[in-house]
């Protein structure tokens, strides 16, 4: 035990990484406690009220979707709290890594997934490679898989230019520590060429990374690659005329052998290896979209360089801290602790994210709070992208004792085959009928079935008995590129909902499959998002009943005199209240809340909602799983409105016709309640019994400024096009003469 006195001091003089509970804990769960006792007296008053058969069907109607809608509202807030209740942070001691040589560090294998060159341009791509090629981090050990979806020449022909300025990105990364790693993010960083160190180098480097981006955009933009180009490399040769996307040979290229002494980049310095692969496609094969492709990297790189540790990324994702491996590499090596990890998620960030992030793409609290909050009960979500894994138990191991100690990290010795070998034995693994008869995509590797693969099969290895970290480091690992325009993040939204939804229903609802086997609280903080899709039901009926019963005059809620009326102010004044100031605690400004709060109606009423009856549709067994891949790219115009933080409608998305109905409906109301005041000649006592849906209806309109602003007074190509306009002011009237009483 050398000199250390107990057990205790020991570990924690050698643990590589240590966990911290968020300050405040005992008094957010008093305070949540007394939000939860006005909630129970809003249900006890709904139950106190039920309307007597004499009044009428309509107040029955009213009665029992307010009673609905407040039971869902109420047990969503029930699941929201499990994620607050045990928020834990996690830090890395990575200069104690750094004690223990190079030789004992694992090899990390790198994947990155691409699927279509038009929505995900190649030169986003290639930086992403590139930004992960100069990790700190020895290149011997270091391996880059790209998986193109796409099967395109123009991918592979980028992925080729990426291997040739890698060798003078890597040395100048390396040499002036440079952060970020992508040379795209890094160059279009507003910095003065004179304070850089060597102005010289600094400018040869840019000008390098400038042509090499125009002879990409220039074969991208022709559509094809030249002869010329083709005779470097000779896996061009793998496209014939008659590969397409959907129907073409496994294909996988070494673009770079690291085990090659000459494969080295300006300084001397070793190259990392990297790997080209688009799996075999073929109509009438199932492709199972992302999960088949990181499958199908599992088993081909398990051929290559078999690293212990999977790093698996989104191909809009680069690096931004150099040192993130070795971060990850505390959590996982940690003598202690480290071998029951299954893996390590970084939060998703994205590098263009706007002020007040309109479309709340990337909301603080939801990084640091909730996702921490999941975390904290060693359920940390799988997320996709910015993920490290083990590489056993992505393939399917169960958690044993066993593995303690770094032994488990331990890689084969290098192999003697060569390239060729390797690339003939890989296209095998890549190929469409190798998982046929076997466990891939049910127990092994990534779940199929479902859009959302990344969620349950976080899941599923959390049910084998491993845990995972949730780490969301000040210096953010990795950024990728958020949703710039509504409808894009909306079709985002319904993927994740649905599938979401579907986990739910499925044989991996968290409170069957791990019953037993994770917490309740993590089975809870799952289905705070499993439930998105069904939780859609209540807001919907909130955001139709609210501004219709208005404008009929029927109440809806306690008058203001009355003692009930006090829990329904506590709730939903308290609840706001907190929710303004963790945003603002979190480092979001009001603005941005305010932009949340929208947003979420918005994805409320239309995305969850549509993926809701999607989800039951399938369920019956009547369409199939899709994916639809987000675009990353726009043209200049909605960039500009996106930066400017204008709302991009300018389609006529059926979920835009549903966002401006209800806006006008709440229009109709006030101005109901407007012509009630001035003109009819009601009483006071009237008004004031129906005071909490002027409230409410008067924030809503407030919220959907942006919206009329589309629909009368934008004149740009992002604003609402006139016939969703027509449309949506049809609907809303005749929603307005049903007749309520
Ligand atoms: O058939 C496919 C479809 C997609 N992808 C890749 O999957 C990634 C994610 O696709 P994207 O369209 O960017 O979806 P997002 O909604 O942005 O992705 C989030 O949600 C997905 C699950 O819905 C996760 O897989 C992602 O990791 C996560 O970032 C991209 O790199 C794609 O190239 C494939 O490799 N093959
Ligand atoms: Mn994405």
């Amino acid at each position: 035990m050398g000199t250390y006195q107990t057990v205790q001091e020991r570990e924690k003089a050698l643990a590589l990484f240590e966990t911290k509970d968020a300050k405040g804990r005992l008094a957010f769960r008093l305070f949540s406690s007394s939000i939860f006792i006005g909630i129970c007296l809003i249900w006890l008053y709904r139950l106190m009220n039920i309307p007597a058969a004499e009044e009428g069907r309509a107040r029955w109607g009213c009665w029992i979707g307010m009673f609905m809608a407040e039971f869902g509202f109420g047990l969503y807030w029930i699941l929201n709290q499990a994620i607050r209740w045990n928020v834990v942070r996690y830090f890395p001691l990575k200069e104690r890594l750094s004690r223990s040589s190079d030789d004992d560090l694992p090899r990390v294998d790198v994947f990155v997934c691409t699927a279509d060159p038009t929505l995900e341009p190649p030169s986003l791509v290639i930086n992403t490679i590139l930004s992960v090629m100069s990790l700190n981090y020895p290149t011997e050990k270091l391996s880059i898989y790209l998986s193109d979806d796409g099967g395109s020449q123009l991918t592979f022909h980028a992925f080729m230019e990426a291997s040739h300025f890698a060798k003078h990105w890597i040395p100048f990364c390396k040499r002036f520590n440079v952060e970020p790693r992508s040379p795209e993010a890094y160059f279009t960083q507003d910095f003065d060429v004179r304070d850089t160190a060597n102005p010289e180098e600094w400018m040869f480097i840019k000008n390098q990374y400038k042509d090499m981006k125009k002879r990409i955009e220039a074969v991208t933009d022709k559509g094809c690659v030249p002869e010329e180009i083709k005779n470097q490399h000779k896996g061009f040769s793998e496209w014939n005329a008659d590969v397409t996307k959907q129907n073409h040979q496994p294909i996988v290229q070494f673009v770079i052998d690291g085990r090659d002494t000459d494969a080295v980049d300006s300084a001397g310095c070793r190259l990392p290896t990297l790997v080209y692969m688009a799996r075999e496609k073929r109509p009438g094969w199932p492709h199972h979209f992302k999960a088949g492709a990181m499958n199908a990297l599992i088993r081909v790189s398990s051929e290559i360089s078999n690293g212990a540790i999977i790093l698996n990324l989104d191909c809009d994702m680069y690096a931004n801290n150099a040192d993130s491996i070795r971060e990850a590499l505390c959590f996982l090596m940690d003598e202690n602790r480290g071998h029951q990890i299954a893996y390590v998620q970084h939060p998703q960030n994205y590098n263009n994210i706007t002020k007040n992030d309109l479309y709340g793409n990337s909301p603080p609290v939801s990084n640091k709070v909730e996702l921490a909050g999941v975390g904290g009960f060693g359920a940390a979500l799988y997320c996709g992208t910015g993920c490290f894994h083990r590489r056993a138990s992505l393939c399917g191991s169960k958690y044993s004792k066993e593995y303690k100690g770094l032994r488990n990290l331990e890689t084969r010795k290098d192999d003697t085959r060569t390239v060729g070998d390797l690339e003939e034995a890989s296209k095998v693994l890549a190929s469409c009928g190798y998982e046929q008869g076997t466990l891939w995509g049910k127990e092994m590797g990534l779940v199929y079935g479902c859009p959302v693969e990344d969620i349950v099969t976080g899941l599923t290895i959390q049910c084998r008995g491993w845990k995972s970290v949730y780490y969301n480091p000040d210096n953010k690992a990795f950024f990728g590129v958020a949703p710039p325009t509504l409808d894009i993040a909306l079709v985002q939204f319904t993927r994740w909902s649905d599938g979401m939804f579907q986990i739910f229903l499925s044989k991996y609802c968290p409170f069957i499959y791990g019953h037993n086997k994770i917490k309740l609280g993590a089975q809870m903080g799952y289905s705070v998002y499993l439930l998105w899709a069904p939780f859609s039901l209540p807001n919907l009926y909130y955001a139709i009943a609210l501004p219709l019963s208005l404008l009929h005059g029927i109440p809806l809620f306690p008058e203001v005199s009355s003692r009930w009326f006090i829990p329904f102010a506590y709730v939903f004044l308290s609840k706001n209240i907190y929710s303004v100031a963790e945003a603002l605690t979190c480092g979001s400004t009001f603005k941005a809340w305010w932009n949340l709060q929208r947003i979420w109606v918005i994805r409320r009423t239309t995305a969850f909602f549509f993926a809701f009856i999607d989800c039951i549709v399938r369920q019956l067994g009547l369409s199939q799983t899709t994916f639809s891949i987000t675009a990353k790219v726009v043209t200049e115009d909605v960039s500009k409105r996106y930066q400017q933080e204008i709302m991009e409608f300018g389609s006529t998305s059926i979920m835009f016709t549903v966002i401006s109905t209800l806006a006008m409906l709440n229009l109709f109301s006030l101005a109901g309640v407007l012509k009630m005041v001035f003109l009819g000649g009601s009483e006071y006592k009237d008004i004031e019994k129906l005071i909490c849906q002027v409230i409410l209806c008067g924030l809503m309109a407030m919220l959907n400024a942006p919206v009329y602003e589309a629909l009368f007074v934008r004149k740009d190509r992002g604003s609402i096009p006139a016939s969703v306009m027509f449309k949506s002011i049809v609907v809303a009237s005749l929603a307005c003469l049903l007749p309520l009483k």
